[in-house]
């Protein structure tokens, strides 16, 4: 008889298509159709984000800390009132959904091993980078921050920063 299973318990980590800069690297674990499993590291002072995909490639994630600890921002860039929402999420936090219309990012307190499930496929085209690195650097005195080239030059986002329970 035939088996359906091509590999039962097929190890995720076996391999994963890996991307990185120096920064960290980011390896999708698991893909298919809307459905996507990626692990980002992050050294401590990265900061990503905060990003948001347009429709029709809108995205919820839901998020979790494997080590480490993070501070994890939300803002809806629509919202002409909208603040900056922060918590810091540690491997105790668990799992945390971010709506698809709320822009996303963190920074890395400590070096960090992020995970997240995607309901949305990556698409690049579609991405939004807003650049609030300044307003929480201040609001947090947070200290050296390591950006990418796309983040640096994402759309600036000035309001007020809050934190959230
Ligand atoms: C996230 C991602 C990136 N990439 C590529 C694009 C680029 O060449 C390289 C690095 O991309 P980034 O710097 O955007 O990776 P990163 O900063 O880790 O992006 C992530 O940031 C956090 C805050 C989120 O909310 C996630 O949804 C995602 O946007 O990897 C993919 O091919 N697929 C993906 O799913």
């Amino acid at each position: 008889m035939t088996s359906h299973v091509a590999k039962p318990f097929a190890c995720l980590l076996d391999q994963p298509v890996t991307l990185g800069d120096q920064r960290g690297c980011i390896k999708i674990l698991y893909e298919k159709g809307n459905v996507v499993l990626k692990r980002s590291t992050s050294q401590k002072g990265v900061f990503r984000g905060l990003h948001r995909q347009r429709a029709p490639s809108l995205q919820d994630k839901i998020i979790r800390v494997l080590s480490g600890r993070i501070y994890d921002f939300v803002t809806d860039p629509d919202d002409p009132q909208g603040v900056i929402w922060y918590r810091e999420i540690t491997p105790e936090t668990d799992w945390v959904h971010i709506a698809a219309h709320l822009a996303h990012g963190f920074y890395a307190i400590t070096d960090v091993e992020f995970e997240y499930f995607c309901d949305g496929r990556y698409d690049e085209a579609a991405e939004d980078s807003y650049f609030v690195a300044d307003v929480l650097s201040e609001a947090l005195s947070l200290g050296d921050m390591q950006l990418s080239n796309k983040d640096k030059a994402g759309i600036p986002l000035a309001r007020p920063v809050r934190q959230a329970n």
